[in-house]
């Protein structure tokens, strides 16, 4: 898989540098990490979801509860690039995004073996926007389960616990409108394409190895922490 992403960005930066500066600069940064990290000996716990379903919230709350190290995909150090991405075409656009999972990857290892480590976003986001993208139509047009698409990268550190958030659409617009923040071009699709919508929720259903765990975040703030927590300590050695 990183061999296809390296491959991808290769001939992005050789056909698109002048183009895409940025290309080759993700590149390098792709490159410094080593391959096949390894994980420490803290639990690392994810947490997916369509926007708005209250990952930021809940992400900090545990940090603060278990003292843990928060992290987010894509890390901070090529986010800076981002916007310039999601406007190229889909393929270079899942590109950047994959290849920040695996710069992710080297912080992951790095940080679990000093506290667990909260993460906002990973491979599976990454996944689940690209094959509901490329698919159009209903959940039934979606590869089958137990497809490999569904499956985790052999090459990519994986955590112990994924938590995927739902609330129902109509909250989840509530939630959305409370955010206030712009919304970007993927969010007004997904807040006007309820196939879009449920084409993302169902691919998540159907990722593997590891599955996401479903939490409804539908009730209060404290009440989502409380199950989470209890998750994470039935699943994780704290
Ligand atoms: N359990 C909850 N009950 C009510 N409101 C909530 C709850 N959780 C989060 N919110 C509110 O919903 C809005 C969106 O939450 P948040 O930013 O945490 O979502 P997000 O999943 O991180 O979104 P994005 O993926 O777009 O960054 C915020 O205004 C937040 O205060
Ligand atoms: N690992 C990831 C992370 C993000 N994406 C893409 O970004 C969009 C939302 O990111 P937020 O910062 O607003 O949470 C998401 O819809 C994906 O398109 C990704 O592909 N992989």
């Amino acid at each position: 898989m990183a061999d296809g992403i390296i491959l991808l960005l290769c001939e992005t930066s050789v056909h698109c540098a002048a183009r895409i500066p940025e290309a080759r600069a993700v590149l390098d940064l792709l490159e410094d990490c080593p391959e096949h990290q390894k994980k420490g000996g803290f639990p690392v716990v994810v947490f997916e979801g369509l926007d708005a379903t209250g990952k930021t919230t809940i992400t900090q709350a545990v940090k603060d509860t278990l003292n843990a190290v928060l992290l987010r995909s894509p890390p901070p150090c090529i986010s800076q690039w981002r916007t310039i991405f999601d406007d190229q075409p889909t393929p270079i656009k899942r590109a950047f995004y994959a290849a920040g999972n695996y710069i992710l990857a080297s912080e992951i290892a790095e940080a679990s073996t000093r506290a667990p480590v909260i993460i906002d976003r990973y491979w599976h986001s990454t996944a689940a926007y690209t094959i509901a993208t490329e698919v159009n139509g209903k959940v039934q047009d979606l590869p089958p389960a137990h497809d490999e698409v569904y499956q985790w990268p052999e090459d990519l550190l994986k955590p112990d616990l994924v938590l995927l958030l739902t609330v129902d659409p109509e909250e989840r617009v509530r939630r959305l409108q409370c955010r206030g923040l712009e919304k970007t071009k993927e969010e007004a699709e997904l807040e006007a394409n309820s196939l879009f919508r449920q084409r993302v929720e169902e691919s998540y259903r159907r990722m593997v190895n590891p599955a996401c765990q479903e939490v409804d975040a539908s009730p209060s703030k404290e009440e989502v922490l409380k199950t989470v927590l209890q998750l994470i300590k039935k699943h994780c050695a704290l």
